[in-house]
């Protein structure tokens, strides 16, 4: 064992950055902030902007969120030269993501050029996927030599709220089936089983899979050919459009942020009706899925921005899965803050709201692998 760490997190999102300061193995929080609606050309300088104000604290590690990292990363490593190339190489599968990412590891490199780097992976969860999950029907070859497969994100998140649905629920993560709705900017569901990921919604990409902010989810690889046709762009331009025009975004043309929809869904806006219709009913198909996936399910989590504190979209996402035992507790759904059961007593599955913390695991994992590397450097 080696002395306390200060352990700074950066976790770079699409939309946001959230960091947060931990001493650990106490994990308690010395500083922490969250910038949001943050622009691609911003984050450099929100990025430093956040090294700066922490300059008076003494940093040990730093834990970077790396979204993809391909197969080469079942779990966190530590940074050198090799893993950022592998990074780098990765960003064609990730680009809003890794480019981002890879800022925040070169800024903390050139700040603290002696301190270790960890890079904690979305995809990492994740690889341990049958291929019956991650396949594609496509020609075999492709997956062999290119990679082409579904590796899935948000691994870190869905992983965290694993652990504590087990501790809430007072069993093994071992004896359970679980499917986590992670609702954020980005969007994906997990079917969890038996405390390993067994299916997911996201893709090679984090482009597939349901309606998020600003992306489209999975729609037919037909249309691409066309837009290219109507917009007359190029593929790059075609999926440009998929990225950042399309989602609650691209049918509301009011935001990709639900509470600004919601608003004018309210006021009697058809296309923002129709947008927060499109974004709750493709939950709730996916649920009904992996309940095929996984033979039933013990509990179902919701979690992320609005997972977390959108209670219209929960109850529009378990309504009409009474068939399955899932029983939502409207009232309690409404009210609840926080770690919350929001299904009634007598339902057989568990309907959770949990607060994810992607960063206390991110802090946990830099922190162990600290550890080992002072136990073999001595
Ligand atoms: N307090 C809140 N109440 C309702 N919705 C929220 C709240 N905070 C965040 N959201 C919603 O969460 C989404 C952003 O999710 P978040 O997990 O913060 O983003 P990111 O994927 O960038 O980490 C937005 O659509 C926003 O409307
Ligand atoms: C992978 C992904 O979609 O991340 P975020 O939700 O932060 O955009
Ligand atoms: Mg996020």
């Amino acid at each position: 064992m080696i002395a306390k760490q200060n352990v700074l997190v950066l976790n770079c999102g699409s939309s946001s950055v959230k960091y947060k300061l931990y001493e650990m193995p106490e994990k308690q929080i010395l500083a922490q902030g969250y910038l949001q609606q943050i622009e691609r050309d911003q984050y450099e300088n929100a990025i430093r902007s956040i090294f700066d104000s922490l300059k008076d604290f003494p940093i040990d590690l730093v834990a970077h969120r790396v979204v993809h990292g391909g197969e080469t990363f079942t779990k966190s490593v530590r940074i050198d030269e090799d893993v950022k190339a592998k990074i780098r190489e990765l960003s064609r599968y990730a680009p809003l993501h890794n480019p981002i990412n890879l800022t925040g590891i070169e800024i903390a490199q050139s700040i603290f050029p002696d301190k270790m780097n960890v890079a904690v992976f979305d995809t990492a969860f994740h690889q341990s996927m049958p291929p019956s999950s991650f396949l594609y029907a496509l020609p075999y070859e492709y997956y062999e030599k290119y990679g082409i497969r579904k590796y899935g994100f948000h691994g870190t998140s869905h992983r965290y709220v694993m652990g504590r649905a087990g501790e809430l629920l007072d069993r093994p993560k071992e004896q359970l089936r679980l499917i986590s709705c992670h609702i954020g900017n980005g969007v994906s569901i997990t079917a969890i089983k038996y405390g390993e990921s067994f299916d997911t919604s996201m893709g090679m990409t984090p482009l597939a899979g349901l309606v998020m902010g600003t992306r489209s989810g999975n729609i037919d690889p037909g249309i691409i050919p066309y837009i290219e046709e109507i917009e007359q762009t190029n593929t790059t331009g075609a999926i440009e459009i998929l990225n950042n025009k399309s989602g609650l975004m691209g049918i509301s043309g009011v935001s990709n942020d639900l509470r600004e929809v919601m608003a004018k869904a309210e006021e009697g806006h058809y296309q923002s009706q129709l947008a927060l219709e499109l974004y709750t009913t493709i939950i709730h198909k996916h649920i009904g899925l992996y309940l095929a996936r996984l033979n039933g399910v013990d509990g179902i989590i919701f979690t992320a921005g609005v997972g977390e504190n959108n209670a219209v979209v929960r109850e529009m996402v378990c309504t009409g899965l009474e068939f399955a035992g899932i029983i939502l507790d409207r009232e309690t759904n409404r009210n609840c803050k926080g770690e919350a059961f929001i299904s009634t007593p007598y339902s057989m599955v568990k309907v959770m709201v949990i607060p994810t913390d992607e960063e206390i695991i991110m802090a946990a994992d830099a922190y162990e692998l600290s550890c080992v590397h002072f136990d073999s450097s001595t």
